[in-house]
């Protein structure tokens, strides 16, 4: 660093130098800039010394030089200004940083009786100048700590300022030292208006006790919204003395997706990731990519299979509400006692066998984002009322709580059963139904666009071969003509089985129709005679395929417990798992 950054200082010792010794006093810079100086050449103060100015010399050889009659003297010879110079002496002293020069103290005479006051007092000089030279380096030390420590705190300020969390720094009597962006974002409040007063006065609802260290949640009013956040008290110790505290604030949903974005729960499908180019399923992208931009709730009907759940997350990621979760939750698969506290949450003690701290429910997770709940027509009908007042008033109650919740979800639902013909028969609510069915996608069944049948079956062959690190090239003729001739009722999820039972089988180059499953084999065969395919259920068919995928497994790796353990590794099942359907298809 350069004695240009404490120029005022340097000058106020330049000058001290001159009233002490009645000398005229020059500072240079490590450039050879005049940093600082007195009488004759103040008016030079931020220029360049002359080239080949002898102090040239003093950084060179970082010792002090005296030089008298600097006109005849002979190191003044290559000097620039050597016929203008007026100087009668010149004692020039290094200012020595570590190993290195950074400047020249200079004392200039232009008269005898300066000229002869230097000579006299020569040794004192070089003590005097040897102590304003280490002042001088103490000041630009402390220059450069303050400039470092200024570099460090706006660091701090920032790398909080950009944390996910809200920080709020508090003494040991919960006096606010620093608050970050967050927290103005959350609580609608300005750094400038907070700072030094009490946690207590300016966030009353914060109250948290600074001395308890666990998570704490509270509920907060903001802008009369109710907001549940998670609270932690840190304390910050410096030389085992407990200075102050952190106190860490999340918004409780954050903290929960956070976690779903830590398990990968979200996978970002976009529409481009449906295949397909058949004009049928061009025609349903097509609506399904207009409607996605508006926050309208969309009913995705089609069979089973046929990809609904990844038009519903392709919809969420082509809208708006992108960055928030898509929060799915499946009414078929989740028994009716549990699926009322699993959409709504319920606060701790709510029932028998309630989690202590209570638990966010889907809708709330949902908050910001999407929430598509699958197989509706399976939706209890006590619940369907509940569900249709939440949908109509944006707010709810957890299971067991007093205080109303807002939410602002867009509802993505979907079904394969006959939901009209539920509402006939009294199974389904016709309000709900009304309310549900406002953009409604109908998604075509594989049978009716089998253009698409090849792509598809292609790109689950590539899919397997990469997962499963095999080389299949293709389909022969016969398969292709097979698939497209098959009735597919478990539609794309079926023939994503009957591709994968495939690759696990298959050790050659081309699938051939003699690799196909028994049971598609069979239905292939009495289609072809006309019997009808319904005879065989999907579950039977994707039991067979599981059947015959883990026949081939115990053929390939042997039935030894450690054959077992790598086939469920291979499987991604667990053991038990593969036990289980040991057992039931009689493989032992
Ligand atoms: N067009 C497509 N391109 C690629 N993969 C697809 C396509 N359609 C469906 N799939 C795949 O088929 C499987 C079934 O799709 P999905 O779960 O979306 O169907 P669904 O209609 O929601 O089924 P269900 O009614 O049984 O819940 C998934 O593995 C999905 O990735």
């Amino acid at each position: 660093m350069s004695l240009y950054k404490i120029q005022n200082s340097v000058q106020e010792v330049a000058e001290a130098i001159s009233a002490v010794l009645n000398v005229d006093v020059t500072i240079i810079d490590e450039n050879l800039y005049r940093v600082a100086a007195t009488g004759k050449y103040k008016l030079f103060i931020g220029e360049k010394i002359p080239t080949n100015c002898s102090y040239e010399l003093i950084f060179k050889n970082q010792k002090p030089e005296f030089i008298q009659a600097p006109k005849d003297n002979k190191v003044c010879q290559v000097c620039s200004r050597k016929d203008k110079c007026m100087e009668l002496a010149t004692l020039g002293y290094p200012i020595i940083k570590g190993e290195k020069c950074i400047g020249v103290i200079g004392l200039n005479a232009f008269n005898e009786e300066q000229k002869n006051n230097m000579m006299e007092k020569y040794n004192l000089l070089l003590v005097f100048l040897s102590k304003l030279s280490d002042l001088l380096i103490g000041n630009l030390n402390y220059y450069e700590t303050i400039a470092e420590l200024t570099i460090k705190s706006e660091e701090t300020e920032k790398i909080i300022d950009g944390l996910e969390n809200g920080i709020i720094g508090v003494d040991n009597k919960g006096k606010i030292k620093f608050i970050n962006s967050k927290i103005e974002s959350f609580f609608g409040i300005s750094k400038e208006n907070i700072i030094d007063k009490y946690v207590k006065d300016v966030l009353p609802e914060l109250d948290v006790d600074l001395n308890n260290y666990n998570p704490q949640e509270k509920k907060l009013k903001i802008f009369n919204k109710k907001l549940s956040f998670i609270i932690r008290s840190i304390p910050v110790v410096v030389e085992n003395k407990k200075v102050s505290n952190i106190l860490e604030i999340n918004k409780t949903t954050d903290m929960v997706r956070n976690a779903y974005k830590i398990v990968g729960v979200q996978n970002n499908i976009k529409f481009e990731d449906i295949i397909g180019n058949s004009e049928e399923i061009i025609k349903v992208k097509k609506i399904a990519n207009q409607v996605a931009q508006s926050d309208s709730t969309v009913f995705l009907r089609g069979e089973s299979g046929t990809g609904k759940e990844l038009f519903a997350r392709a919809i969420h990621y082509a809208s708006l509400r992108k960055h928030a979760p898509i929060i799915p939750i499946n009414c078929a698969s989740i028994p009716d006692n549990l699926l009322e506290s699993e959409l709504f949450g319920y606060e701790g003690g709510a029932f028998t066998g309630a989690r202590k701290e209570g638990q966010m429910g889907k809708f709330e997770l949902a908050n910001g984002g999407t929430l598509f709940l699958d197989e509706i027509g399976d939706l209890p009908i006590h619940l369907q009322p509940k569900l249709l007042r939440v949908l109509q008033e944006q707010s709810f109650m957890r299971i067991g709580g007093k205080d109303m919740i807002s939410i602002n979800f867009r509802l993505i639902a979907a079904t394969n059963r006959n939901l009209e013909k539920m509402v006939e028969e009294g199974k389904f609510r016709e309000d709900l139904y009304y309310r549900l069915n406002i953009i409604p996608i109908h998604i075509p069944p594989l049978r009716d666009r089998k253009k698409d049948i090849l792509i598809l079956s292609k790109f689950m062959l590539r899919k397997y071969c990469i997962r499963l690190e095999k080389d299949i090239k293709g389909f022969s003729s016969e398969v292709n003509r097979a698939f497209v001739e098959y009735n597919w009722p478990g539609n794309i999820r079926e023939l994503e089985n009957v591709v994968e039972y495939l690759v696990n089988i298959v050790n050659e180059d081309i699938i051939n129709f003699k690799d196909l499953p028994i049971v598609m084999k069979e239905l292939l065969n009495r289609e072809a005679k006309d019997v009808s395919p319904k005879t065989l259920t999907l579950k039977s068919r994707v039991e067979s395929y599981e059947k015959d995928i883990i026949g081939s497994m115990l053929r390939k790796y042997g039935t030894s417990t450690k054959a077992k353990k790598q086939i469920s590794n291979i499987l991604d099942i667990d053991l038990a798992t593969l036990y289980r359907k040991l057992s039931k298809y009689n493989l032992q």
